[in-house]
């Protein structure tokens, strides 16, 4: 075939994942870098895989939403100090909480392509160990004495430093062009859509009761490795129920009677690190490796939060996925009935509550709950942003594998910045 005509597409298996136990911020993870996580993470798939030796994954590729200025290529410095081969090539991927499953889908498509036959893709985050920088002013000031050609102009710049240049430049959770935290902007969309605090709360604990479930069953065994102590996630409350839920104080939307958005009904700040191994059919079957499932479409969407019209509830900043998927369905031929689960990240509660009435208001049927994140999701979980990509990819396929039977499964991830990344995973 001539480099100038269309490759026709193969599939993409999606072979594993893993990775460590998710920790609530400034818990036990307090000292450990996003590089220390993902390196973990990519350790325990290594271990499990046999990936070590020349030239055995095509590619890793990684992201984390919070990144150090010295993690200039995180996936690349994982990859130096992994077990993975250190001609391994790695680039990385930012797209927000969408991160990890760009990734993802960025790896799939060079595999489907023929321009590799495996890869390693995911991503880390840390809330803990976040980024703090120089303060604006005395960044200036610093630069224009590095410029300066001699000590006077040098000493001259560095005397204007003073006490409050000293504050450090602290990452805040929150939209650059509204000033709105996540929060504040998923308060808005649950008031548009009249989300009540009681469908909140029982969405959450339903999500800590399948996680505990879950891990019960061992259904995580190989999907997890201990880490720093940790064999769970941390945050998990098996005895979550609606009513325990019920007496948090809300945390969101304060501004407006009848706050509803509480700490249990909305994700924790969190730590860890999750990657997926992916590969051509033929590089699995050459390794006696069998897919769990193929990752077989994909499409992302970004809504205008920042000119429209704030409290309207079709354009609030986690709401792009209600226009990826509906476009996800018709491109492909499928119904939301198709699917044997259905995979939302829980920013909030309320955001995933939303999305599904979006989801009904143009035309998509209701969706039967039992196919909702079952075995638990964000919310029991936590939402290290670039991890939770990863996250899902190894948990619905490891759901559409332990079926036993033909199955569909699709991901809904929103993101800041108003994107939302979806895909879809089969099993034949
Ligand atoms: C695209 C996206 O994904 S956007 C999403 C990005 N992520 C975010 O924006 C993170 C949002 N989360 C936050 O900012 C913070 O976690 C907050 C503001 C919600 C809560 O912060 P904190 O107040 O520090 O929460 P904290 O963990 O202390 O919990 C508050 C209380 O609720 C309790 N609580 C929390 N969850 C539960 C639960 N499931 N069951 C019972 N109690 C609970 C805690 O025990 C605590 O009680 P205490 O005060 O008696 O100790």
């Amino acid at each position: 075939m001539s480099p100038l005509e269309p490759a026709r597409a193969r599939r993409v298996a999606v072979l594993g994942g893993t990775r460590v136990p998710f920790a609530r911020s400034d818990g036990p993870y307090a000292t450990a870098s996003s590089q220390e996580m993902l390196t973990a993470a990519l350790n325990g798939l290594t271990d499990r895989y046999d990936l070590r030796g020349p030239g055995a994954v095509g590619e890793f590729v990684a992201g984390a939403v919070l990144k150090h200025s010295r993690d200039f290529n995180l996936a690349r410095e994982t990859v130096l100090g992994s077990a993975l081969d250190p001609r391994t090539p790695a680039y990385d991927v930012q797209q927000a909480c969408g991160t990890g499953l760009q990734a993802i889908v960025a790896a799939a498509n060079k595999i489907a392509l023929g321009q590799t036959e495996s890869a390693v893709a995911g991503g880390a985050d840390t809330a803990s160990d976040a980024p703090l920088g120089v303060n604006d002013g005395l960044r200036r000031i610093l630069l224009e004495a590095r410029r300066a050609r001699s000590a006077a102009a040098r000493l001259k710049a560095l005397a204007r430093i003073r006490p409050g240049h000293l504050v450090p430049d602290v990452p805040r959770n929150a939209e650059p062009r509204t000033g709105l935290s996540m929060g504040e902007h998923a308060a808005v969309t649950a008031r548009a859509w009249g989300i009540s605090r009681r469908a909140q709360d029982e969405l959450a604990a339903t999500s800590h009761q399948r996680l505990a479930a879950a891990y019960d069953r061992g259904f995580f065994r190989d999907l997890v490795v201990p880490f720093r102590g940790l064999e769970r996630d941390q945050n998990l409350r098996p005895d979550s129920t609606p009513e325990k839920l019920a007496a948090l104080k809300p945390v969101f939307g304060l501004d407006h009677p009848n706050p509803t958005m509480t700490a249990g009904n909305s994700t924790p700040l969190t730590d860890g690190a999750a990657l997926v191994l992916l590969a051509s059919e033929e590089w699995a079957k050459a390794r006696g490796l069998a897919p769990l499932a193929y990752l077989t479409a994909c499409e992302t969407a970004a809504v205008d939060f920042v000119h429209g019209d704030v409290a309207d509830g079709e354009d609030g900043l986690l709401m792009a996925p209600a226009y990826a998927v509906p476009r996800l369905l018709e491109r492909t031929g499928l119904d939301l009935a198709d699917f044997d689960v259905v995979e939302i990240h829980e920013a909030f509660a309320s955001q995933v509550l939303a999305t599904l009435a979006a989801w009904e208001k143009r035309g998509l049927p209701p969706l039967d709950r039992a196919r909702l994140n079952p075995t638990g999701s964000s919310l029991a979980t936590g939402h290290p942003f670039a991890a939770t990509g990863a996250r899902i990819v190894a948990t619905l396929a490891r759901q559409l594998a332990e079926r036993d039977a033909p199955g569909k499964g699709l991901i809904s991830i929103c993101a800041a910045g108003g994107q939302g990344v979806t895909a879809i995973l089969e099993r034949p």
